[in-house]
Parts: C-alpha cells; sequence; structure tokens
C-alpha cells in the first residue's frame, strides 16, 4: 500500500493531484492531514496513476482489502466475492453473503433502522436490490412469525456491515442461511452512503447483484444484463405475486404475550383484492373486526361483488400500477359503480386513482423506510409513516369528484386521495406498519366506520 504523499507525488504534485482528481487543492490538503484518500476519489486516482486498488490509502480503520466499494475497475480487488454492476456499465465490488447467484433488478435504498425480514418479504419489492442505509442489518436473525408473505419478492439486497451472528430471542434462523434458502443474494461491505447519494442523484438505476464465492465475474454479460433489463415502468408485477386461488383470513396482529391472535366475531365483511398483500395489513383488517376473503389480483367486480362485501380492500402491491391496466382498473370501477365502501393502500391507492382518471408517474428516488412524514390535511395532523413506492398519485389530473387528503411533508408529492361523490378513499403509505410506527392504524377505524355508514344509510 503507497502512502498519500506518494500518491500525491506519482500525481505531479498536490496542485497537479487536484486537477487530476477534478478536487480543489484544499481536499489534497484533506487527504494528508487524514493520510487517507476518500472512497469517492480512488476511481479518478487509480485511472490516473495505473495502481490498483490495494495500493490505495483508504479511510482510518478501513481496509481496503475488505472494503472494496465504489471502485468502477473491471477486476475484482482482493477478497470480493460479490459486486453489484449498474446499466451505466458502473461496478461497485464487496463481499457477497445469502445465495451464490445473480439477478438483475431496480436498484433502490431503504432508511427503515428496523424490520429488515418485513422489508424482504414485502412483495412491493418484486423487481428491486434493496439497499439498507442502516448498517446492522441480520443482527436479529429470520423468525417464523416477520414474514409478510410465505416468498420473499426482493431481488437482492446491499448492506454496510457483514452480517454478524443472530442476538434475539425470536430468532431461529440466521439472515444468511434464510437468504442461502430462498435464492437471494447478499452484498457486504459497501459504501451505502456513496450508493444511496448515487441513487439520490440520478435516480434509482438498474443493476445486477452477483456473488461467486470464487471470484470470478463475467462482467461483460453482468454489464450486459444490467443494460438490458427494461426497468420497472410499465412492468406488472402483481399479476406474479398475487395469490392463486381465494381464501379466507381471519388472523389478528401480534401482541407481546399471546403472539397472532383469531378475529371470531368480525362485524364486517371485506373482500381484500390481493396486488401483492402484506400479512400484517389482512392482520389489520381482522383487528378492526372484518372477517377477510382474499382474492386474486384478476377477479373481477362481478367475482368481488359475489362475495356481498361490506367494503372492498385494494392492497399495495410491485410494479408500475398503470400496467395493470387490463384487469385492474375495470374492477375497480365496477366495484365503485356499486357504491360499496373501497379502501386502498400503495398500489391500492395508486389504482383507485387511476380508476377515478387520474395519472401516475414514476417517483425519481422514491419513498422506502419508516421515518417519512405525512400531514392529514383532514385533521391537520402529521404522522410519521412506513413507506414503500417508486411511484406516486399526479394530484393535479385527480377528478373533480376526488379530493387531496394526505401530502408528503418530506416532498410534497401525494399521500392520500378520497372520492367526494362515493364511499372511497386511499393512502400512499403504509398505515399497517411492520416495520414502522404505527400512527396511521386509524386509517382501517375509518374504513371500519365508513362501512358501518354505509350500511346504516342502506338500512
Ligand atoms: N408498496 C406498494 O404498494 C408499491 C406500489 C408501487 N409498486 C410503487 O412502487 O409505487
Amino acid at each position: 500500500m503507497r502512502t498519500v504523499e506518494d500518491i500525491i507525488a506519482l500525481l505531479g504534485g498536490p496542485e497537479a493531484a487536484a486537477s487530476h482528481c477534478g478536487v480543489g487543492t484544499e481536499a489534497i490538503r484533506k487527504w494528508r492531514q487524514a493520510r487517507a484518500i476518500p472512497a469517492k476519489h480512488w476511481p479518478a486516482v487509480l485511472s490516473a496513476t495505473g495502481l490498483s486498488l490495494s495500493d490505495l490509502p483508504g479511510t482510518p480503520g478501513e481496509t481496503l482489502k475488505t472494503e472494496p466499494t465504489m471502485a468502477s475497475a473491471d477486476t475484482p480487488p482482493d477478497g470480493a466475492t460479490g459486486c453489484l454492476v449498474l446499466a451505466d456499465g458502473t461496478i461497485i465490488w464487496g463481499r457477497g453473503f445469502g445465495a451464490e447467484t445473480s439477478a438483475v433488478g431496480e436498484v433502490c435504498f431503504n432508511t427503515g433502522m428496523t424490520g429488515y425480514q418485513e422489508t424482504l418479504t414485502d412483495p412491493s419489492y418484486a423487481g428491486q436490490i434493496i439497499t439498507f442505509t442502516f448498517p446492522h442489518i441480520g443482527n436479529v436473525g429470520t423468525n417464523i412469525e416477520d414474514l409478510e408473505s410465505v416468498t420473499p419478492a426482493a431481488r437482492g439486497l446491499i448492506v454496510r456491515q457483514d452480517v454478524t451472528e443472530p442476538a434475539n430471542y425470536r430468532s431461529t434462523k440466521h439472515l444468511n442461511g434464510w437468504l442461502v434458502s430462498h435464492g437471494i443474494a447478499g452484498l457486504a461491505g459497501v459504501d451505502t452512503r456513496a450508493l444511496t447519494v448515487l441513487i439520490r442523484d440520478g435516480g434509482a438505476p438498474n443493476g445486477v447483484i452477483s456473488h461467486r464465492a470464487d471470484g470470478k465475474f463475467d462482467i461483460a454479460a453482468l454489464k450486459a444484463q444490467a443494460a438490458g433489463w427494461p426497468g420497472l415502468e410499465g412492468m406488472d408485477l402483481a399479476k406474479e405475486v398475487t395469490c392463486r386461488q381465494s381464501f379466507a383470513w381471519n388472523e389478528t396482529e401480534w401482541a407481546w404475550s399471546t403472539g397472532f391472535g383469531q378475529q371470531t366475531a368480525p362485524t364486517h365483511k371485506v373482500v381484500a383484492v390481493d396486488y401483492g398483500a402484506k400479512r400484517n395489513i389482512l392482520r389489520c383488517l381482522a383487528s378492526a373486526g372484518c372477517d377477510v376473503v382474499v382474492v386474486p389480483a384478476t377477479a373481477t367486480a362481478e367475482e368481488i361483488l359475489a362475495h356481498k362485501p361490506d367494503g372492498v380492500f385494494l392492497s399495495n402491491g410491485p410494479g408500475d400500477p398503470a400496467a395493470t391496466g387490463e384487469y385492474a382498473v375495470p374492477a375497480i370501477q365496477g366495484v365503485m359503480a356499486s357504491q360499496v365502501p373501497v379502501f386502498g393502500i400503495c398500489l391500492g391507492h395508486q389504482l383507485l386513482a387511476l380508476s377515478l382518471g387520474a395519472k401516475t408517474f414514476k417517483l425519481p428516488r422514491g419513498h422506502r423506510g419508516a421515518n417519512q412524514p405525512v400531514k392529514d390535511l383532514t385533521t391537520g395532523k402529521v404522522e410519521i409513516t412506513s413507506q414503500n413506492h417508486g411511484f406516486a398519485v399526479d394530484p393535479k389530473t385527480l377528478p373533480d369528484t376526488a379530493k387531496v387528503t394526505h401530502v408528503s411533508l418530506f416532498d410534497g408529492t401525494n399521500e392520500g386521495i378520497a372520492a367526494t361523490d362515493r364511499p372511497a378513499f386511499s393512502v400512499q403509505y403504509h398505515p399497517e406498519a411492520s416495520p414502522g410506527p404505527t400512527d396511521s392504524h386509524y386509517l382501517f377505524h375509518r374504513f371500519v366506520e365508513m362501512m358501518a355508514a354505509s350500511k346504516a344509510g342502506r338500512a
């Protein structure tokens, strides 16, 4: 490994080093002071000097050998057993874990500090590789209760620190073994802050995550795969993650001493259309007094109404809402025509908006995490919410018969709507939390009150 002074000399002195790396001389002074070259300058230094990654003095406390990161060299640095190859050819090296496999998807980031297992099993993450900004992922292991679906939909995960031994009484399996059993690759040792900044500034890129214990990667093939993937826009993934047959759901939310319960005295019958529903949404409905029947995403209005529901719930789900146009919108319009109350969450919110004639669009970087502030315009209250969406409703395209009820206090985008001429409302975020705060549970009660009022009106 060379010293900072060696490298500055190789680059032709401080002024020349600054101009080679496109930085000011102040940055070079900081390198000298810290006796380290920050990772973001490594690619420029490597290309100007012809040195290899293991020659560079990195951030103190980090060993380059074990922290391969944003360098774009095609040859893996020593110890690299995994990589993320982006559609523009950028390569991020790291240590592979989980299954030895490769998968292509959109690379997004999630800022949640808890609940990685719920996140990995949220069907809305189909087609996505998740960068966790929280560094300690895997430290509470995995268990069979915190699953939001039986099969994880996420295509891969990227983390800062290596996964440690689980330290939690609920853990039944190491995250590594759990990922192996589900065929999912992980990548550790990545500068996830730098990757998150890349996503924030440039939008969520498409990429391939690859894990090989022998460290031998066919980079040309991975680059071609990443560049050839069409992206989430226009992609209908709800059809892939929905249930194949209808089923009844009566399990209620988890409680500290008793675990999950059963709804034995429901007051309202709800048909939940499964576009990729998280289990905890179904539990919240059951806990609020609903007898739930889950039906596949492609169920028609007639099939839904044949259950004689007091209300219809439209679930969350993956992919582009506009791509479900041929089956979801006609079914929802048919349901709304019957005046049955409708409540939608996330993809369900976007589909309700499309059914009312509004439009959706792709957000540049999406909202994913458990700390997203939202204002309920109907009460003036602010709630901290759990979110996971890459598309959003354009409120300017809403008809006169719908109003905006919730907005994001991060970027002002739409977070909720309600029809003004019929009982239908929806939110873009995840009131069931899991993981995240439970501030928004009141929405399940709003839905129940809406069903009760509708029944009273019909009586
Ligand atoms: N959680 C969801 O339902 C996500 C909805 C949609 N797939 C989006 O990314 O916006």
